[in-house]
């Protein structure tokens, strides 16, 4: 039987990253004259990776995007945000120890985002995140993301995991959607970038702050299902 396996989102929930990519959009947007967003937009913008997150900048503003225009600011967001790690991101409270306890008490650990590969490892090197984890799976690993469960499906099969010992966490719909149809136990974060109200996702457990998650925790989720 598979080690239990718990699997995070990134943005939103093992690191609190709106500052910086924020900061690297508006760099990336202020040329083509887009006024700059502010850090309580993040809600609205991230969440499906970078080039949404830029569509929706100039949806917002009633903007059109050509295919041009989109390639220019996501060559200037990339460059900023990528000279930029680790910036002003952090891992947020309580989430080191709790790695630490889920790691101790066997659990294996795994990273599922829709950040680009290209970003999520120079940011989990820089902040020492790194050997928590046997499995990284970013936006552009494979042709799909979540919310489409193949992404939690394929992260749970390179970390060699079982979906029916595995629970997801994360911050968003994308994460809670994406894990419950991938058949994984599931618990949202209430801290993070949430689009929806996160008592409407439908999560197993909700938790407010990684102090209140335990192996006794994750186990009695995972076994709920
Ligand atoms: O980069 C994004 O838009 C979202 O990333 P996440 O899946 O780690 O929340
Ligand atoms: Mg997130």
């Amino acid at each position: 039987m598979p080690a239990p396996l718990a699997i995070f989102d990134l943005d939103g929930t093992l690191i609190d990253t709106a500052p910086d990519l924020i900061a690297s959009l508006n760099h990336a947007i202020a040329p083509v004259g887009l006024a700059p967003y502010g850090v309580e937009d993040t809600k609205t913008l991230v969440g499906r990776g970078v080039r949404v997150m830029i569509e929706r900048a100039f949806e917002h503003r009633d903007r059109s995007l050509d295919e041009d225009t989109f390639d220019a600011c996501f060559e200037r967001f990339s460059e900023h945000y990528r000279a930029g790690i680790p910036g002003e991101s952090r891992p947020y409270p309580g989430i080191v120890a709790a790695l630490d306890r889920l790691k101790s008490a066997g659990f294996d650990l795994a990273v599922c985002t829709n950040k680009r590969e290209s970003f999520t490892m120079p940011l989990l090197d820089a902040l020492d995140l790194t050997g928590y984890f046997t499995t990284i799976t970013g936006g552009d690993t494979f042709v799909f993301r979540k919310p489409d469960p193949r992404h939690v499906l394929e992260t749970i099969a390179r970390a060699s995991g079982d979906v029916a010992n595995a629970v997801m966490v994360g911050d968003s719909s994308n994460d809670i959607d994406a894990g419950k149809g991938a058949g994984a136990a599931t618990i949202a974060v209430t801290f993070g970038y949430a689009d929806r109200p996160v008592t409407d996702m439908a999560a197993d457990r909700m938790i407010s702050h990684f102090d209140e998650l335990t192996p006794d925790l994750a186990r009695a989720v995972i076994a709920r299902q």
